[in-house]
């Protein structure tokens, strides 16, 4: 997928991180080429959420050099990271409990430049109600939604920025099996749309379904990076991450 000398969506150089004495993430360089789905991967408390909070800037690096586009964001409020182009879910689905559907996806629609004639917005929360397989919901309460319905509704509000680096933290946790399957194929088509995807995710089958590369992060740092495949078979990572045991849950 990458794009030759094309500049990449995201680079990372340097990242850092602390927390008091912990160095959440500790000196991490990597690059994302535009229509790639990179997997960040590591062990419980490696790092991977506090590397997306700092590209999607809920929280401020220590040090480091963070490009989108080439820009550098490193630093920025979130919002102003949003405009440029990032929008992102969380691991702990963050919707609008006291707002319906509609309303939920209008939100994310602000950060939409330029912004959207009334018409054109309303036409745009229906097509994205549908991409995520919530059309007819858009008077539902969120908070009366299930778990699944609520990472749609999330992941509708994220694409209503019409984003060109998407990160998921964990979108497709806790899902069954149809519903794991519908989820790997909402996320190709996002990428089959010109989306480029950095994905958080301890659901091998999705990574290695989804993840051209991947990333993989112990203690804050990256112990390996390569081609999924690749990844998943080193022994260093076999041995860090899954504590021994063959990289095939
Ligand atoms: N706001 C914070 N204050 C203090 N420590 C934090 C904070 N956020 C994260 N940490 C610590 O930083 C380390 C990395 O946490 P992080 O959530 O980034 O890991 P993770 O790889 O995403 O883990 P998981 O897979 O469990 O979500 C952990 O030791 C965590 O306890």
């Amino acid at each position: 997928m990458s794009q030759g000398s094309e500049t990449p969506v995201l680079t990372i150089s340097g990242l850092r991180r602390a927390f008091g004495g912990l160095v959440a993430v500790n000196d991490l360089d990597f690059t994302v080429a535009k229509g790639e789905i990179m997997g960040l991967l590591g062990p419980n408390g490696s790092g991977k959420t506090t590397a997306l909070n700092l590209i999607s800037g809920v929280l401020r690096p220590d040090a480091g050099i963070i490009r989108l586009m080439g820009q550098n964001i490193a630093g920025l409020a979130s919002y102003r990271i949003a405009r440029l182009g990032l929008a992102r879910t969380f691991q702990l689905v963050r919707v609008l409990d006291g707002m319906d559907c509609r309303e939920n996806i209008k939100a994310g629609l602000a950060f939409q430049r330029p912004h959207l004639p009334a018409s054109g917005a309303e036409l745009r929360i229906d097509t994205l109600l549908d991409r995520v397989g919530l059309a007819g919901h858009d008077r539902r309460p969120a908070a009366d939604l299930t778990y699944i319905d609520r990472k749609r509704l999330e992941l509708a509000r994220a694409l209503a920025a019409k984003p060109r680096l998407l990160l998921l933290d964990e979108w497709l946790a806790g899902l069954n099996p149809s519903e794991l399957a519908i989820g790997i194929d909402l996320i190709r088509s996002l990428r089959a749309d010109g989306i480029t995807i950095v994905l958080v995710e301890h659901v091998m089958s999705a990574v290695r379904a989804l993840c051209d590369r991947c990333i993989v992060m112990s203690s804050g740092r990256k112990i390996a990076e390569g081609a999924t495949v690749d990844v998943l078979s080193d022994a260093a990572v076999v041995k860090a991450y899954l504590g021994g045991v063959a990289a095939d849950a």
